[in-house]
């Protein structure tokens, strides 16, 4: 992969230069700041105290093009800590480069943040997961990356990190743990598992057959952002948590007519199945059953 859309072309002094303005138009220092993924810009109407400025009117910053991100970066209180919040992320699909949908990273980083929360909305492909979890981000796969989509392709920023940063522990031991505990807390642990995320480009959602391959190299939900993010949050050395709201499950299997057959149950019965047909004995291969057929 070559191009602009595929090398960073951002200098220092850009995201210093929004880091700047930002710090000129409020009085918040933030330690914290939380990417809110579809669906979950209310997250920012937690917090106390706020200032809030469009994207539009934020010099460098990219704009967002999608519906549920409403394209406010909200500074405030929550809990005792200053924040600073994405109302709207940037996604590949868009159009935007890497380098711009991770901008905000490194201008969160020059405005003091040391923590980085990032949340999606993301289909699951396990068992366990169900619409409407929460799963904590333990690990993920970030298949762009893998393929050399990358937003730290090009002249290394040795002012935010080193030319090959380990990914080896990329989401908080402790801020997992301690997420986990909370769930216990308030009772709600049945709803909040750990797994591993795995980014694709999108905007299509997968294949049956991209889907499969995803859960058999271990990948517990896919979406279509938040690596990028981490990725460069880790290699300015920011401290990481991720959550990923399970909005759907990825099904790995057509449930359709095609593969519904007649088979029999343990009481010897026939009836309607969407398992997989079974491989033929020798001698029923010369008159297969027909499939939908009794
Ligand atoms: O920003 P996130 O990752 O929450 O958005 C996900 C991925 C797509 O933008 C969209 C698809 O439903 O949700
Ligand atoms: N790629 C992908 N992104 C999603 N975002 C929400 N659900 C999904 C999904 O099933 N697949």
């Amino acid at each position: 992969p070559s191009g602009g859309l595929n090398r960073c072309v951002c200098v220092h002094d850009d995201y210093q230069k929004t880091a700047d303005w930002l710090l000129s138009q409020t009085k918040h220092r933030p330690q914290v700041a939380i990417i809110c993924g579809s669906g979950l810009g209310m997250l920012a109407d937690a917090l106390k105290c706020q200032d809030a400025f469009h994207y539009t009117d934020i010099p460098g910053f990219p704009q967002s093009t999608v519906q549920g991100h409403a394209g406010r970066l909200v500074f405030g209180e929550l809990k005792g800590k200053t924040c600073v919040c994405m109302q709207g992320r940037f996604h590949m699909y868009e159009g935007h480069s890497l380098c711009k949908t991770t901008f905000p990273v490194r201008v969160f980083k020059l405005l003091g943040v040391e923590t980085l929360i990032v949340t999606n909305a993301a289909g699951s492909l396990a068992d366990g997961l169900k619409p409407g979890d929460i799963m904590i981000i333990k690990d993920h796969v970030n298949f762009p990356g893998l393929g050399g989509f990358n937003p730290l392709n090009g002249p290394n920023d040795d002012k935010f990190g080193p030319r090959f940063p380990a990914m080896s522990a990329c989401y908080n031991p402790g801020l997992r743990c301690l997420a986990m505990d909370i769930a216990k807390q308030q009772g709600v642990a049945e709803l909040v598992q750990e797994g591993v995320y795995a980014a694709v480009g999108g905007p299509n959602f997968e294949t049956i057959a991209e889907a499969k391959l995803m859960h058999r190299l271990g990948v517990d939900a896919v979406g279509m952002s938040t690596a990028p993010e981490v990725v460069v949050a880790v290699h300015c050395g920011l401290r990481v948590f991720g959550i990923s709201l399970i909005t759907n499950k990825r099904p790995l299997s057509p449930v359709s007519a095609e593969i519904m057959m007649l088979q029999k149950n343990k009481h010897k019965k026939r009836v309607w199945s969407t398992r997989r047909p079974v491989i033929l004995q020798k001698d029923q291969r010369a008159n297969p059953p027909q499939v939908g057929v009794a």
